[in-house]
């Protein structure tokens, strides 16, 4: 049994720039919440907490701290859990070993990260970091299905101030390139576990010889449990690869990854891995055992190959005269000679596609030149979305934000569903042989045929996540009236077992006429088309499609997906309230750093505080907590209209002004409502103060921006030096306390 948390609301501790905003804003909250009599308490799942809690053997008493997300994980299967989520950094291995060395110069005793563990002890470690890595907190977290969608105010705000698009010509060269055959689409088997085939399963590899190694054991398979086994053949991924970077040169186009390596933690940097060796094929061909010896992984980028073989005169000659036959290159920062193959974890294809299309097709070379780019997405199973985008663009030319309609998500994500649960599962064929599924009773569910290398995986899905996901549908379908598509594929083994539950629950409901169930690339073409007329649809879909789409249409829409209204509705009762659809903005902390200015948009976390608030409201009859959400309400609202998000240029208004006048609006909405007059009469003469001392305020906030900015470390930050520059006015900080 799970405890109960001794706050009513949970805020998240994160990372990068959520976790800065943070440092400015928790303070206004807990301010406001706690003359209402709410609680706000804190939890620490950022990448640094993790690792700190993970490896508490060696610190000091000061130093450790406790496990908080598997306390949270454990809150979120409970109806009080009421939790503020930030996004978090999903670490790549770069990323990770960029931490645990910070954490070891301050004094941290801290194990290194075996890239290579020999010893049993080497493998302990290892496998414990591979708990922190990659997306290890969204999944503990999700014990519900997606809600995601743009309010109503920020839709209209955005038709009424339609950022800037780039312009698609016809005849752009930009495009998407998949594989043809031999990928995870083209070799998925799908079935629902009967009541007869229930129980723990069992991974196993067959070898050549007949012989048997388990990969997983005692893995749950309940009834009416979506069960599916894929693999990709990374024979065919290598000539795919290598065929798409002659064919980007024949183009006059840049060559651009684009993957999900932090969520899809094993498979995906495998595949940039085969990216990273094809680039560099002679190199790899004339080099390899010099490249072993340096303890070069692909997978783990350019970046940390470079930095590898900078002593090594010839391989550095060898990858220098490779560049003229290669084409140019899609980058992450042109001015820094960041590659799009440097880091795993630097282009993610949630943002990374959508600003690509958003951009007219555009992408950056070397020189810092724009151009269109070859979209290489080699898995063809949420790909067509992409291409039939970009298809629909150069027919149609750029969406107009004044005038587009809304796409909003419910997505398919409770407990671990589909391809974001599949971490456990997937495996690097040990050699050519048959990877299988073995039922409780013996049966064998799925079984390939595969080559040494081969990237297998299995992915579920649960009865009851599903059945709530299609309940949520119909009920946004019926609030709205909208079009609802299911974005499912017939012709996809996975998609296929899950139109035998969409269909017979619609169908039992009376509301099948209301719903179309199209495959992604057509329900693009139709969502666009419907949006395009002005009007909205709801797009149903399974985990990455959610995921991805929740960028998309909300970067096309409204120019961001920061202004997203994201609530998980959890299984049990409770609610988690995520900010936003976006990530940690790694660029925006850059900026900081350099010019002490802050861009990230909090329009999500404003959005979240509300929800929470009337939440609270509602399940605990807290009517002090409705009266504080309808007036945070009221404050993104006054942000909307008066135009008071954060600008991006330094010098101009930022993330700690936008603070400033959430808290002002926040207060003036508490002062003139007339349900709670104890409220009321607290909040009037804050508000009072807040407006009096406007000048004052905002100067000393300006006052703060232009010299870099010093925040004591990156992933682990001095929280005294952070609270310094992100509350820099004095007098704001004596009215907030
Ligand atoms: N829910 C979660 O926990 C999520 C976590 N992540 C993690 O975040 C990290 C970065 O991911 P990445 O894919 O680069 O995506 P990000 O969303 O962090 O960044 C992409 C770009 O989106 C814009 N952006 C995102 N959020 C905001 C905001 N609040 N205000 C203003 N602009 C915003 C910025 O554009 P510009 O630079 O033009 O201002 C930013 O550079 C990774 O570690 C990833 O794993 C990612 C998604 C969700
Ligand atoms: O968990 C992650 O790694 C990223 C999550 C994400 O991008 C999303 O949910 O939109
Ligand atoms: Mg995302």
């Amino acid at each position: 049994m799970a405890e109960k948390s001794n706050f009513d609301i949970l805020y998240t501790i994160v990372d990068e720039a959520p976790e800065l905003a943070s440092a400015s804003f928790l303070s206004i909250i807990r301010k406001f919440a706690s003359a209402a009599g709410v609680s706000v308490g804190t939890k620490d799942i950022s990448l640094a907490g993790r690792i700190i809690a993970t490896f508490p053997e060696n610190l000091t008493d000061q130093q450790r701290i406790t496990d908080d997300l598997a306390a949270l994980g454990e809150l979120v299967k409970t109806p009080e859990a009421n939790v503020i989520k930030l996004p978090n950094i999903s670490a790549s291995v770069p990323q990770l070993v960029a931490a645990i060395e910070e954490l070891q110069s301050q004094g941290y005793d801290i194990p290194n990260y075996p890239e290579e563990p020999s010893t049993d002890e080497e493998k302990a470690i290892r496998a414990r970091y591979d708990t922190i890595k990659g997306s290890a907190v969204n999944p503990v977290l999700r014990e519900g299905n997606s809600d995601r969608r743009a309010a109503k105010a920020v839709k209209n705000y955005a038709q009424k101030n339609p950022h800037s698009m780039g312009e698609w010509a016809a005849d752009s060269k930009t495009k998407v390139s998949s594989m043809s055959d031999n990928d995870f689409y083209a070799n998925e088997k799908s079935a629902t576990i009967t009541a007869a085939q229930a129980g723990d399963a069992k991974i196993e590899f067959v070898g050549k010889d007949g012989s048997v190694t388990v990969l997983k054991d005692g893995w749950p398979l309940d009834e009416g449990t979506v069960a599916d086994a894929t693999f990709m053949s990374v024979k065919a991924l290598s000539s795919f690869l290598a065929d798409a970077i002659e064919d980007t040169k024949k183009d006059g186009t840049m060559f651009s990854l684009h993957m999900k390596a932090t969520m899809m933690k094993v498979s995906d940097p495998i595949i940039f891995g085969y990216a990273v060796k094809a680039w560099l094929a002679p190199v790899f061909e004339k080099f390899g055992s010099e490249l072993s010896a340096l303890g070069v992984n692909p997978n783990s980028g350019l970046g940390d190959l470079l930095e590898r073989v900078k002593d090594n005169a010839e391989i550095v000659a060898a990858i220098d005269a490779l560049k003229g036959d290669r084409p140019s290159m899609y980058m992450v920062d042109s001015d820094k000679g960041i590659t799009n193959l440097h880091v795993p974890s630097d282009v993610i294809i949630d943002a990374s596609m959508p600003a690509v299309i958003r951009a007219g097709g555009k992408g950056w070379d070397e020189t810092g030149a724009k151009g269109d780019t070859n979209c290489v997405i080699p898995d063809r199973c949420y790909a067509p979305v992409y291409d039939e985008a970009i298809n629909f663009f150069k027919a149609n030319g750029a969406l107009n934000p004044a005038t587009a309609g809304a796409v909003a998500n419910v997505g398919l994500m409770a407990q671990k569903a589909e391809e974001y649960g599949s971490h456990p599962t997937t495996f690097e064929a040990p050699a050519d042989g048959a990877i299988r599924i073995v039922l409780a009773n013996g049966e064998t569910l799925h079984e390939h045929a595969v080559k040494k290398g081969d990237i297998w995986r299995a992915c579920t899905v649960k009865k009851a996540p599903i059945e709530n996901w299609i309940q949520l549908a119909m009920d946004r379908q019926r609030l709205t009236g909208s079009e609802a598509i299911f974005w499912l594929d017939a012709n996809r083994a996975h998609d296929a077992e899950l139109i035998n539950y969409v269909k017979p629950a619609l169908a039992a409901a009376g509301v099948a006429d209301k719903f179309l169930i199209m495959a992604p690339r057509e329900a693009t073409r139709q969502s666009l088309k419907t949006i395009t007329a002005g009007k909205d649809s709801i797009a149903i879909t399974g985990n990455v499609l959610r995921d991805y789409l929740t960028d998309l249409f909300p970067i096309l829409e409204l120019g961001t997906s920061a202004k997203m209204l994201s609530i998980v509705k959890l299984m049990q009762g409770g609610g988690l309230f995520e900010t936003g659809a976006g990530g940690s903005a790694p660029k925006h902390v850059q900026q900081l750093v350099e010019e002490n200015h802050l861009r990230w948009d909090s329009m999500g976390e404003f959005c979240a505080l509300g929800e929470s608030l009337n939440f609270l409201a509602d399940s605990a009859g807290n009517a002090k907590a409705g009266v504080l959400g309808a007036a945070a309400e009221a404050a993104t609202q006054g942000i909307l209209d008066n135009n008071k998000s954060p600008s991006r240029k330094v010098g101009q208004p930022d993330n700690r002004d936008s603070h400033y006048w959430f808290a002002r609006y926040w207060a003036e909405a508490l002062a003139a409502q007339s349900e709670d007059a104890e409220l009321a009469a607290e909040f009037a003469p804050i508000a009072k103060e807040l407006a009096e001392k406007e000048q004052q305020i905002l100067g000393e906030l300006a006052a703060a921006q232009g010299a870099p900015a010093d925040l004591g470390g990156y992933y682990h930050t001095d929280p005294a030096k952070t609270a310094a520059v992100m509350r820099p006015s004095a007098t704001l900080n004596a009215i907030i306390g």
